[in-house]
């Protein structure tokens, strides 16, 4: 049987199983066993016959990198088009993008890479259209966007959302506070801080035992789900921000507008007409969570031109990193000027938490 069959057959099984306290073991371990095939399949597209995709691999540049993700002629390419110098074919029929096209934007002094890539559809991340080579490159990003046409149905979101998750990517979600070892004896070792309602110590046994581990130490520091255990198990997850964008609001009721507006997470656009875009480029940079660093030296006025983009909660240590790589070595304390200190200016260590446009000026030993 191939591995598509079997994750169908898991499928239709989990849907067939009614959702009670006695079928709860064996739902848990149903979800394993799709998580472990699922694993298989993406590490199959992996192999040097799946390959990234020609025109795929486009290098990393800038502060960050944005991935636009949406069903065919939701409006990427004109995204794109509109909101940096780079131009991306646009039409109005399906798959009129083939390969990853990234642009620059300039905001707040950072350079975000916004990477246009095809349009995906459902079954994407079995392999249909260039659904695989798409995803990969969400994976790379710090920020997803998906992209919605207005005028379609809502459940276009919901589908895409699944086709992410079903290849570990998990968006707006924190990674789960599960402590995870494998060890090479002893049994397992399962212990929680808090009231747990997801999962017990049977549970946890079952699904561990369904990837093949007898020994491991498991530490519960948050009430998580079987899913989540599951997260931690598999290890290759990734947690990325995620902006939705419904683009094409100047052809929907302004009642309408205004729902769509109030969604968590979500910007309401119109590339074609211009409209809210500043607004768009604002979430993306607080979704970033990047901040701006201004250096000084001793004596003179801080340089304001040529901030430093770091992300949000670094270290005094990072931007020493962001400097220069060897700064650290040299380190002996720096003072910073800005909201994250109490005086003005304070004397920090390398483990002071930095803010937004925060001053620092590196004394060195
Ligand atoms: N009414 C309206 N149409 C838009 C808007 N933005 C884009 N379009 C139109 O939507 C169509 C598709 O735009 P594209 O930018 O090619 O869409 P895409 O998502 O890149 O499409 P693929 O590359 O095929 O996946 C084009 O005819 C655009 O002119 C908008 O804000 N309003
Ligand atoms: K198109
Ligand atoms: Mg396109």
């Amino acid at each position: 049987m191939g591995i598509l069959e079997k994750i169908s057959e898991v499928e239709k099984e989990i849907a067939r199983t009614q959702k009670n306290k006695a079928t709860e073991y064996h739902l848990g371990l149903l979800k394993a066993k799709l998580a472990r095939y699922r694993q298989q399949l993406l590490e199959g597209a992996q192999g040097p016959k799946g390959g990234k995709g020609e025109g795929f691999d486009v290098m990393k540049s800038g502060d960050a990198r944005v991935a636009l993700i949406g069903f065919p002629s939701v409006g990427k390419s004109t995204l794109l088009g509109t909101v940096t110098k780079t131009e991306s074919e646009t039409a109005s029929y399906e798959f009129t993008t083939l390969t990853c096209i990234p642009g620059v934007i300039e905001y707040k002094g950072a350079n975000v890479q916004l990477l246009d890539l095809p349009g995906i559809i459902e079954g994407a991340s079995q392999g249909k259209g260039r659904g695989r080579q798409v995803i990969a490159v969400a994976r790379t990003a710090d920020l997803v966007i998906i992209m919605c046409d207005a005028t379609k149905r809502e459940a276009q979101r919901r589908l895409l959302e699944v086709e992410l998750e079903s290849v570990g990517i998990r968006l707006n979600k924190m990674k789960p506070n599960i402590y995870f070892k494998p060890k090479k004896g002893g049994g397992i070792h399962f212990t929680a801080m808090c009231a747990l309602t997801h999962v017990d110590e049977k549970l946890c046994q079952m699904i561990l035992h369904e990837y093949k581990i007898f020994n491991a130490e498991v530490l519960f520091r948050e009430d998580c789900t079987a899913d989540e255990l599951i997260d931690v198990i598999v290890g290759s997850r990734v947690y990325l921000p995620c902006l939705y964008v419904y683009n094409k609001i100047d052809q929907i009721a302004i009642e309408e507008v205004d729902r769509l507006a109030r969604q968590p997470h979500s910007v309401v656009v119109s590339c074609n007409m211009k409209l809210n875009l500043d607004n768009l480029l604002e979430c993306m940079w607080e979704h970033l969570a990047l901040i701006q660093v201004y250096t000084k030296k001793r004596g003179c006025p801080p340089d304001f031109e040529d901030g430093l983009i770091l992300r949000s909660n670094c270290t005094v240590e990072h931007v020493c990193h962001a400097i220069h790589r060897t700064l650290v070595s040299h380190f002996k304390y720096a003072l910073v000027w800005g909201t994250s200190t109490k005086y003005s200016p304070q004397r920090v260590g390398l483990q002071h938490i930095m803010n937004h446009e925060d001053v620092i000026q590196v004394v060195k030993k």
